[in-house]
């Protein structure tokens, strides 16, 4: 009997199988959405990108998702067609979005090719190559973060009652490892080719992860199939409908833990396009000694969210590791912005940096696998978009609060520096400002335990119950 009942779920094989195949493409996806940023110093050359410009293309990823309300979307239609055919949907986004923007930035469209006059005729301070490579990203922008919920909710539909926070936490390692690895390609790849050979090398990179998504559909498929023939007639698949939404917007529970996501992701990825000026200015380093000096970040939480996804599986606490993830990235914000001069050392700030990515693997490793214990299966998808969009609204501001307030509590400092003076900014209010963020997420990591204690959603509990 207890045969006739396994499905593809049930072989190790075939699930570890559809999390590599899933996986792998998020892998790409994270190469491409960074492969751009260290090259600033090319495309200020090249393509007369000024740092503002280049600003703005970095924050054109967001900006569909939020004004649009596309992931919003994005979740309904995951819900509705289910994850493989989101999984295609993602993947043709991304490969859209980003031939856009390697057209945008190619030697041909700025050599005058087609569309080139038209978007040179207007807003001319902003350059033609940067407008195009901003619609592309923005399109690229809705492909990748539709492909993060489906694969979210793919990995609970394979792992659910299994090895679900091992498999979501290998999942974004397998993400951070792509990041670190484009921060290495691009240049090398710049310094071969130019610009356009990083660009032409990531998206083909996601043309072999939507076929990655391609070859994860038939495992959907057959996956489905035989959940089905399982499924009794007294026991039919329940259907999304959008009024299920109201109770995922009602439920308190849900909106404190986008919360603390909006407010500790604010904290982390924003910092990390500020850390390398900031590590620069405190402790006198050039740019590259500070980046690989912050490079050890990225890397830290790749190793350690498996593990701690591994022992939420089997131990639980994944309240407590929300709570203890949020107190760090205050204490961590905070020897960045406090400690005096003479005491902020370069083993202080290793110190600070591996501490951040102790955190950056604690709230990620919990939080997500935290998600389906709070909302329905049917309605998973758009729970997970609508988490993405409000913590894609934070990812787009934050960036803007902070560069205005290095600029406000440093006046004058920005026109001695481009009128040649060798001097710093100093970073204490925009530190500060990232370790209130986590203030505010610990303050929500608190009340979430209350809430799970009271209401017993189980988030302490382990995954595998044996
Ligand atoms: N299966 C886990 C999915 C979430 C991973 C999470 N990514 C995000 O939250 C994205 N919405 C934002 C990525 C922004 C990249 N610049 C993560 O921890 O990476």
């Amino acid at each position: 009997m207890e045969k006739i009942h396994n499905t593809l779920r049930d072989s190790p094989v075939a699930r570890w199988t559809a999390l590599i195949l899933l996986a792998l493409t998020m892998f790409f996806a994270y190469m491409f959405i960074d492969v751009l940023a260290p090259l600033s110093t090319q495309l200020e050359t090249s393509l007369k990108w000024s740092p503002d410009t280049f600003g703005a293309v970095a924050g054109s990823e967001y900006f569909l998702n939020v004004f649009v309300a596309f992931l919003i979307f994005a979740g309904i239609i995951l819900d509705r067609i289910g994850v493989r055919r989101s999984a295609i949907l993602s993947g043709i986004l991304m490969v859209i979005g980003a031939s856009i923007k390697l057209y945008g930035i190619s030697d041909h469209f700025n050599a005058g090719g087609f569309g080139y006059d038209f978007f040179n005729s207007f807003w001319t301070g902003f350059p033609a190559s940067a407008k195009v490579a901003c619609m592309g990203f923005a399109i690229f922008g809705c492909g990748v973060e539709m492909a993060g919920i489906t694969v979210s909710k793919g990995i609970v539909k394979w792992f659910a009652g299994k090895e679900l926070a091992l498999a979501m936490g290998l999942e974004m390692a397998i993400a951070r490892l792509g990041v670190f690895s484009v921060f290495r390609l691009s240049p090398y790849l710049a310094e071969q080719g130019g610009i356009t050979l990083s660009v032409g090398v990531g998206t083909l990179l996601l043309l072999i992860g939507l076929l990655s998504f391609s070859v994860y559909f038939f495992f959907d498929k057959k996956l489905d199939s035989q959940t089905d023939s399982l499924r009794t007639a007294s026991d039919p698949e329940e259907e999304f409908k959008v009024s299920d939404l109201k109770a995922i917007f009602t439920s308190k529970t849900f909106m404190v833990v986008a919360g603390l996501c909006v407010l500790f992701y604010s904290a982390i990825f924003p910092f990390q396009k500020f850390a390398t000026g900031m590590l620069e200015s405190r402790l006198g380093m050039t740019t590259v000694e500070a980046g690989n000096l912050f490079s050890y970040f990225p890397i830290g939480a790749m190793i350690l969210t498996p593990f701690l996804g591994w022992f939420i599986d089997h131990k639980g606490k994944a309240a407590t590791m929300l709570f203890a993830g949020s107190l760090l990235v205050i204490i961590c914000h905070l020897i960045f912005a406090i400690t005096p001069v003479e005491n902020f050392t370069f083993a202080v700030a290793l110190g600070a940096i591996i501490l951040l990515g102790i955190s950056f693997s604690l709230v990620p490793a919990a939080l997500w696998p935290s998600v389906p214990k709070l909302v329905d299966n049917k309605v998973l998808g758009s729970a997970y978009s609508i988490i993405f969009w409000i913590q894609n609204i934070g990812l787009m501001l934050t960036p803007i609060l902070i560069g205005w307030s290095l600029k406000v509590s440093n006046p004058g400092v920005a026109e001695r520096i481009l009128a040649g003076e060798d001097i710093k900014y100093n970073y204490t209010v925009p530190m500060l400002i990232f370790a209130a963020f986590g203030v505010a997420a610990l303050a929500l990591a608190f009340y979430l335990k209350v809430l799970d204690k009271k209401k017993g959603y189980g988030l302490e509990s382990p995954n595998i119950r044996k």
